[in-house]
């Protein structure tokens, strides 16, 4: 495969051409002046000095754990040291933390496209999804049916078959391109479904599915959509307002950097937030918490989502880290993604013609990742590693390579192709110091 573009030293060396089977692929000379190139190209967009990356890494695992941002190490001291430290008590007034989930809740909701006033931040996304869930079965009363897929990640399979049992509704099961056939299929059988339960990246293969059209699918139905944002957050443009998304969850963690069990984010639209039945109605969304009155009042607004005392560290934290994203639009950041990926994907086909590169080849169906598949997937991990490149592995065979695009670049990509093939040539993989053994991949 060879890549068209512009770039007249590209044009010159992509003459040169290694033949693998019956396909011609770019030399690695002229990968490398390609990487240069687009590298170039897209240098406006290029944040790395906003995070503080270890020298001789490239970091494809932000998938899993964004990088930490250049912001947070000083953030972090002066709320342990002069806030906590130093005004005690006084820093929920002195220093905001008490409004801190929903004034963070509007920095991401700038982010995935939310007008402020929608989005709060605290908990896990586990919990949060568990509250979406039930607040759409008291906003669909009369519905009996979930449907979701049964590919997501297993919290959130879990999350729907735990509320589903605890309610009485029906789980159903589709990939996401079979979810209109689905909701046809049952509107034709007159069942009432009450919300579609979606993710809008794979997690694992990093297929991007479509949101728009999926929740207008939903909205067809009679249903609510529900998406977990986890793995586009921060990485790809969400538009939550703009496509009508009813209620999203997703984690702070990985692209949005927020640090290790930084936490997660709910977005209500407004025009659910009045009939928003909070499960888990703690004092931190009372309309009134300091009245300490015997009955739960929900407050107005998105502050009713609110549960008990967030983890105010990690608050202040993703505060800070989010900053990264200060003057950038989410979709300069797509743009440079989906050029780093398409090109991880050249890299890889030309250089490691043998491995089975699950992610899609289109940009519009791929997130922010490109995922292989490989029968020694955890030794190829491990062996990469130990070339300085991190990425992660998903059971049963899927090497995963995460690519965060404010500190990553084209050569960064190209050097990661050039470990695997020289990991796979050397049989490093095979090693077995690489044997699985750890808990956390
Ligand atoms: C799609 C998705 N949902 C949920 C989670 C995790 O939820 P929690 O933050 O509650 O651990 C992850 C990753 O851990 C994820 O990838
Ligand atoms: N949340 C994680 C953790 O606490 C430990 C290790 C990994 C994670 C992850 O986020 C995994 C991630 N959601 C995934 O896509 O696999």
């Amino acid at each position: 495969m060879t890549v068209t573009t512009g770039d007249s030293r590209w044009q010159r060396a992509v003459g040169r051409h290694t033949s693998v089977g019956s396909r011609a692929m770019p030399h690695p000379a002229a990968l490398a002046l390609r990487a240069a190139a687009l590298d170039d190209e897209h240098a406006a967009t290029d944040l790395r000095d906003r995070f503080l990356l270890p020298a001789g890494t490239v970091y494809l695992d932000g998938n899993s754990l964004g990088a930490l941002p250049a912001t947070v190490p000083e953030a972090l001291a002066t709320a342990v040291r002069d806030q906590w430290g130093g005004d005690l008590v006084s820093s929920w007034n002195a220093h905001g933390w008490w409004e801190a989930p929903t004034r963070v809740g509007d920095a991401v909701g700038r982010i995935v496209g939310a007008a402020a006033g929608q989005v709060v931040v605290g908990d896990s996304t586990t919990v949060r999804l568990h509250q979406a869930l039930h607040a759409a079965v008291a906003l669909r009363p009369d519905a009996r049916v979930v449907v979701t897929d049964p590919g997501s990640f297993p919290t959130d399979r879990y999350v729907v078959d735990g509320v589903a049992a605890q309610v009485g509704w029906r789980v159903e099961h589709a990939s996401p391109d079979h979810v209109p056939a689905l909701l046809a299929d049952l509107a034709g059988r007159g069942e009432r479904v009450g919300a579609v339960v979606l993710s809008h990246v794979d997690y694992r293969t990093g297929r991007l599915w479509d949101l728009p059209s999926l929740t207008r699918a939903a909205h067809d139905a009679g249903a609510l959509a529900v998406w977990d944002l986890c793995h586009s957050a921060g990485a790809v443009p969400v538009d939550l307002d703009v496509h009508r998304v009813d209620l999203a969850v997703g984690c702070t963690y990985k692209y949005l950097n927020g640090g290790p069990g930084s936490p997660a984010f709910g977005y209500v639209a407004t025009r659910h937030q009045d009939g928003f039945v909070n499960v888990l109605p703690g004092w931190n969304g009372h309309a009134d918490p300091f009245a300490m009155a015997d009955g739960y009042e929900g407050a107005p607004g998105i502050a009713r989502a609110r549960i008990g005392t967030p983890p105010m560290l990690s608050l202040l934290a993703l505060e800070a880290a989010l900053q990264a994203f200060d003057g950038v639009d989410v979709r300069d950041v797509r743009r440079r993604s989906s050029s780093l990926t398409r090109f991880l994907r050249t890299c890889l086909e030309a250089l490691v013609p043998d491995v089975d590169v699950v992610s899609p080849a289109e940009d519009a169906r791929r997130g922010s990742q490109v995922a292989v598949r490989h029968p020694d997937a955890y030794g190829l991990v491990q062996a990469l590693a130990g070339r300085g490149v991190v990425a992660d592995f998903r059971t049963p065979d899927v090497v995963r390579l995460g690519v965060a695009a404010p500190y990553l670049t084209h050569r960064d990509m190209l050097a990661a192709a050039h470990a695997l093939a020289d990991v796979l040539a050397a049989g490093e993989h095979l090693d077995p110091a690489h044997a699985r053994r750890n808990l956390v991949t």
